[in-house]
């Protein structure tokens, strides 16, 4: 027995190195009365897929931003891949791909000629005319990012011919081309419909296994999120819930029954000896999980006249956290 709980709390120390680690980050904005982002931290564990779940305005795209080192913090600290953002931001840019909610492909241009341009603008590679005299290298991490993510055939084509899921897939291969460590981005599947977003998402899984790329998103749908290894719930700049999405659902949800009878202060009494947390107005409620509340409705002799379950969804515990 003792040596099952020794090896239980070696495997849960021990310690992961995150790739992102957020310390008390505090955004204002010029003028602002409030804090955009007020005094956050998290971390986030390599390979995993976070999602940073917020309705309008919570603090995602500054939280991003100040992450992809586009906009300077208030104060507070984020380390991505043992790099500084403050100090060592051209570290930093080595290490991540962005894709922000605005895409910023050329029309005009095939895939692979978005692809070159941005590659050889980047100094990753040197500019060749066409993709046939481009190194091996680059047609190699091309084709193989291409298969990864369902556009393979679609490279010489015209990206004014593309939808807007494989507009965003295209962007998502131009910001693997340096095989970065972490993979922002900015609420990818907005302005696109349910099945291109299914299919965005199953790409994106299977970049992170292929390439062990983090992918750390943003978004303010729910189910999107779900989807994630972990989650992190801001609101008005503040984190509301964290953790998996079983962690945060069990945070969230409160499970409970309404009781209620002719004798109230018996039913009371009966309910605080049995050691349940209960309301003091009536009818009471009373924090009971489903697979308890049998035990709890043959324990009480007071005849009852009321007796309600609730058993919220995420999705009602999410609406509430958002909605005041
Ligand atoms: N450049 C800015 N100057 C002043 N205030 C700003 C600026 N950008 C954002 N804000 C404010 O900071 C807060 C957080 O905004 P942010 O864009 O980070 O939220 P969000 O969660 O990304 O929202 P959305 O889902 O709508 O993109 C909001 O109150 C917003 O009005």
């Amino acid at each position: 027995m003792q040596q099952e709980q020794d090896a239980s709390i070696s495997t849960i120390s021990t310690p992961v190195v995150p790739i992102i680690k957020v310390e008390k980050l505090v955004k204002r904005y010029k003028k602002a009365e409030m804090n955009a982002v007020n005094e956050i931290s998290f971390s986030v564990a390599p390979g995993s897929l976070f999602s940073l779940l917020g309705p309008n305005g919570a603090g995602k795209t500054t939280t991003i931003s100040i992450l992809t080192t586009t906009l300077q913090p208030t104060s507070g600290s984020v380390m991505i891949a043992g790099y500084d953002v403050a100090r060592q931001a051209s570290a930093v840019r080595k290490n991540i791909g962005i894709i922000f909610q605005k895409p910023s492909l050329d029309l005009n241009l095939t895939a692979e000629e978005n692809v070159r341009f941005h590659a050889t603008l980047y100094g990753l590679y040197p500019f060749r005319p066409s993709y046939k005299t481009m190194p091996r290298a680059y047609q190699q991490r091309i084709d193989e990012l291409a298969t990864i993510l369902g556009i393979h055939e679609d490279l010489f084509k015209p990206v004014k011919k593309f939808s807007g899921g494989m507009k965003r897939k295209l962007e998502i291969l131009r910001s693997l081309l340096h095989n970065p460590r972490v993979l922002f981005l900015d609420e990818p599947t907005t302005g696109l419909d349910p099945s291109s977003r299914r299919s965005l998402w199953e790409y994106l899984s299977k970049v992170r296994l292929e390439q062990q790329t983090t992918i750390f998103l943003t978004t303010h749908y729910l189910e999107e999120a779900e989807r994630a290894d972990d989650i992190c719930i801001i609101n008005k700049g503040n984190i509301v819930s964290r953790g998996t999405p079983a962690r945060v659902k069990a945070d969230l949800v409160e499970e409970f029954v309404l009781l209620d009878a002719e004798d109230r202060s018996s039913l009371l009494a009966e309910l605080q000896h049995l050691g349940y947390a209960v309301s003091e107005q009536a009818p009471f409620k009373v924090l009971v999980e489903q697979p308890q509340l049998h035990t709890l409705l043959k324990s009480i002799t007071t005849p009852l006249t009321l007796i309600e379950t609730h058993t919220p969804s995420l999705e009602d515990a999410y609406m509430e956290i958002v909605g005041e």
